[in-house]
């Protein structure tokens, strides 16, 4: 569950005091999610959520993320607001963490997305990369693969625990990906962790995003990659490319890819498995027994990996190639 950090009523209701958001009717912990604590607040003039930062959030990134929240609702994404205080400020401090207060979204994230939800994310990402044009902060990616092999150092010594022979498989892709990374993508904010559990979807209609916590400057394509990732595959491990289609064509329709997009998609689908196995490789191995926050599977990802290393060309997640007939 992710509250790391207890707030105290009393520290709450002080805090609650810098802002208009009227007097606290409730509090209640949020169970989901994995990197900070985040509060369902009830005041007397609606719903918000109270999220406190944890260690993995460098205090020097809110001011982008803050305004990156700002700068895309003020181009028509739904995502939470934050809310700022009466001297104007989104940032404060609560129970000696940094905290902020955004508007609450209405919707459900959905466990076992349909084609439908995979089509409208693709337009999604596509309004949201045109969104981010024109915001000022730049932020680079620390987990892109210059980070790749200090995060894989963590735990390079005890990869072997969680299969035999990962490790090898590890470093070897660390090795081709270092050498076949491709330059000069066109480049925006990209949101970099667009996974189910981040997109609200209201009657099947997809309704807001959430979580801009890893977003940064980076490859566009880089972030479809991870969202074919995160919602084309199977619960056996079989990518549907029938879901990637309708990501693909979801997304083309609002941006259309450039030949250099298209040939390099499933070098960065293999980099984007890489990134969320080596990141859930850590935890696995880091997380202390006892430790509140449930663990994902790094196997998700290596077999996810072995799928993307098959793929010869973007026909094989669904894209039209001209002259394909694919
Ligand atoms: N603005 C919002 N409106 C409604 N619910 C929200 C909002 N922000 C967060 N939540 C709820 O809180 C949960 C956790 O939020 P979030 O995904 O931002 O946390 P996190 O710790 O950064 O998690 P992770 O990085 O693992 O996805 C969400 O799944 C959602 O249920
Ligand atoms: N979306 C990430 C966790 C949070 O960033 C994962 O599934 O590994």
């Amino acid at each position: 569950m992710a509250v790391y950090t207890d707030v105290s009523d009393e520290e709450l209701s002080d805090f609650l005091t810098r802002y208009d958001i009227g007097a606290l009717v409730s509090c209640k912990g949020i169970a989901e999610g994995v990197e900070n604590s985040n509060f369902l607040l009830g005041t007397e003039t609606g719903r918000f959520i109270l999220t406190l930062y944890e260690k993995r959030v460098n205090e020097g990134d809110l001011p982008f993320f803050l305004g990156l929240m700002d700068h895309l609702a003020d181009r028509g994404i739904n995502c939470p607001q934050p809310v700022r205080d009466r001297d104007g400020e989104a940032l404060g401090r609560l129970a000696g963490r940094p905290a902020t207060i955004v508007s609450f979204l209405d919707g459900m994230w959905v466990k076992r997305p349909e084609v439908s939800h995979c089509g409208q994310v693709g337009e999604a990402l596509a309004r949201l990369h045109k969104a981010g044009e024109g915001f000022s902060i730049r932020r680079r990616n620390g987990l892109g693969p210059d980070g790749w092999p200090p995060l894989y150092a963590g735990s390079a010594d005890r990869a072997d625990e969680v299969l035999t022979g990962l490790g090898g498989e590890v470093e070897t892709e660390l090795a081709f990906l270092q050498s076949n990374w491709p330059k000069d993508l066109p480049e925006g904010v990209i949101h970099a962790d667009l996974f189910p559990d981040n997109v609200f979807f209201l009657k099947g209609q997809l309704s807001g995003l959430i979580d801009f916590y890893f977003a940064c400057n980076d490859f566009l394509v880089y972030d479809l990659a991870i969202c074919l990732n995160a919602w084309c595959f199977e619960p056996d491990g079989a990518f549907n490319i029938t879901k990637g289609r309708a990501m693909l064509s979801g997304y083309t329709s609002g941006r259309p890819l450039t030949d250099a997009e298209m040939d390099a998609l499933p070098v960065l689908c293999r980099g984007a498995a890489l990134r969320f196995l080596l990141t859930r490789l850590y935890d696995w191995l880091m997380t202390p027994p006892g430790a509140l926050v449930r663990k994902k599977d790094p196997l998700e990802y290596y077999k996810k990996l072995r799928f993307h290393r098959t793929a010869t060309t973007a026909s094989a997640y669904g894209l039209e190639l001209a002259g394909s007939g694919a």
